[in-house]
């Protein structure tokens, strides 16, 4: 944690899970203060209570609002920028309020971030921005673009512009799990939309990992993605059957608006241009302008033999194995008392 000694960071969208879990690590490092900006005060006033710390100062604001951006930037070093709309159905009924937070406010965070010499800005970005066919990944994608065409135009020299790519975190507020927890508790049938959907599993702790694994590696432009197994919706439902020793039915209910039987988190191109770091992939910045014609005889023929990561060709999971990664979850443990 060295490398946020005496630093103000700045974490947009720091009332939610994700800004929660870095406050965590963060509170007892020698950061000089750390702001959480966002639109929800009483959020805001439920974590100064509970958190009672001198050093997390908390800014009322919204991204769509430069002037409030540019006020809590003032003497910013590093910026986690988590602010978003990141429900699917509620973008998909209303994309025009997608397209103002996630692709305007993300602009405004990173345009001020710019002004204000931040040295590194790290964007949270999802796999559904990658092929979207919804409009939260659509604007999350768009979002990527605005932080890669900034990182384009500006030096090493310059603020540091990176995003990370992550799957489903397991557990998230109004995601499957707990969702199945309550029906399972509740005693009733598990809503399975397709029972052969697949989805990428993290931690949210993963998801931590990887924004810092980027902001301690990132170059100019960079995307980092987070390599996870993936497992069958029909396996995840039996999965919290064994858990919870339960018998409850299982009914198809048919796939949602605007949802994907598997998810990407990096495209052929993107791997053909990525450096394999372990646990983690390097997506480099498309760096050329747009002279092409001097790339005409070069062009990428690896792109064509090489496949997509998704959800469907990384490690499936079986049922044990799911099994024991959500006994991996405290909150996990604590449902089932173990
Ligand atoms: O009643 C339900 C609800 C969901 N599912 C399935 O469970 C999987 C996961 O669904 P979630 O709603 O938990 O997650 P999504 O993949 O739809 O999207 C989630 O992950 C995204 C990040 O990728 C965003 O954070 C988003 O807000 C969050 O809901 C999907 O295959 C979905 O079809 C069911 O089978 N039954």
């Amino acid at each position: 944690m060295n490398e946020f000694s005496d630093k103000n960071i700045l974490i947009t969208g720091g009332t939610g899970s994700f800004g929660n879990e870095l406050l965590q690590l963060l509170k007892d490092s020698d950061v000089r203060e750390i702001r959480i900006f966002s639109r929800d005060e009483l959020k805001q006033e439920q974590m100064r209570v509970r958190l009672n710390n001198p050093k997390i100062k908390f800014h009322i604001g919204d991204v769509r609002d430069r002037s409030s951006v540019d006020q809590v930037m003032e003497g910013v070093n590093l910026v986690f920028h988590a602010a978003a709309l990141k429900q699917v159905p509620s973008c998909e009924f209303f994309p025009m309020q997608a397209v103002m937070t996630n692709v305007i406010g993300s602009h405004n965070i990173i345009e001020s971030a710019i002004v204000h010499g931040v040295s590194s800005l790290v964007c949270l970005s999802t796999d559904k921005a990658v092929f979207p066919v919804n409009a939260m990944g659509m604007s999350k994608g768009m979002m990527e673009k605005v932080a890669t065409a900034a990182a384009r135009r500006l030096g090493e020299n310059s603020t540091i512009i990176s995003s990370v790519r992550y799957g489903n975190v397991m557990y998230s507020r109004g995601s499957v799990i707990p969702l199945f927890i309550d029906q399972i508790k509740r005693g009733q049938s598990l809503t399975i939309t397709d029972p052969q959907m697949t989805r990428f599993l993290l931690s949210l702790r993963s998801a931590i990992d990887l924004v810092l694994f980027a902001f301690n590696n990132a170059n100019q432009g960079d995307i980092f993605i987070r390599k996870a197994p993936a497992c069958t919706v029909g396996d995840l439902a039996q999965a919290l059957i064994n858990l919870f020793s339960s018998n409850v039915p299982i009914q198809v209910i048919g796939t949602r608006h605007a949802e994907k039987t598997y998810e990407t988190l990096a495209t052929s191109g993107e791997i053909a241009t990525s450096d394999n770091m372990g646990d983690y992939l390097r997506v480099r910045m498309d760096d050329r302008d747009l002279n092409y014609a001097k790339y005409f005889t070069e062009g990428r023929p690896e792109e064509a033999v090489i496949d997509d990561y998704t959800s469907h060709n990384t490690e499936r999971l079986t049922v044990t194995q799911v099994e024991n990664l959500l006994l991996t979850l405290p909150e996990i443990r604590n449902e089932i008392n173990r």
